[in-house]
């Protein structure tokens, strides 16, 4: 059975793993491992530690997303949503939230703040050509078929 290995920071140590808060979730939340509170203000980002470091088995990544809660409720997102972990990345992982809200957001050392979904990767061989096949859609995009 493939696994995810993860390794605890200091700064991580008194926190619980990730894990599938249901039986079925697609996504392992994230919990900020922040040594004092951080506050994030309307309109800014900040790069939030998790004290993790892992080996996710090749031919995987891991995609870090927004949680709907954080989103709505305080316009918490992540600026890079999703961020991506590549499958041979060994440093922190970090969240890049953004403070979409109208209110400070003050984040606490344990705080779910974000989640990570983990999905298979396709690599192909890229081959440059001079000329690609006619397709009905053609260079239409943007909006070309219409709203309704
Ligand atoms: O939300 C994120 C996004 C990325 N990373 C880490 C893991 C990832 O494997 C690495 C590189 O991410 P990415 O490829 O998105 O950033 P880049 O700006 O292209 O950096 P690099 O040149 O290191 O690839 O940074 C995070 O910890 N959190
Ligand atoms: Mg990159």
């Amino acid at each position: 059975m493939k696994k995810v290995l993860i390794k605890k920071l200091d700064h991580a140590k008194d926190l619980p793993l990730p894990n599938y808060e249901t039986v079925a979730a697609a996504g392992m939340d994230l919990r900020a491992a922040v040594d004092a509170a951080v506050t994030i203000k309307p309109g800014e980002r900040k790069m939030i530690p998790t004290g993790l470091q892992m080996a996710l088995p090749e031919g995987y990544e891991a995609q870090v997303r927004p949680r709907s809660g954080l989103a709505i409720r305080n316009g918490i997102t992540m600026l890079n949503t999703p961020g991506t972990i590549d499958a041979d990345y060994r440093g922190e992982l970090k969240v890049i939230a953004i403070n979409l809200g109208e209110e400070d957001f003050v984040v606490n050392h344990g705080d779910r703040i974000a989640q990570m979904v983990i999905a298979p990767v396709t690599q192909f061989p890229v081959v440059e050509v001079d000329d690609l096949d006619e397709t009905d859609r053609g260079e239409g995009g943007f909006g070309s078929t219409g709203v309704k």
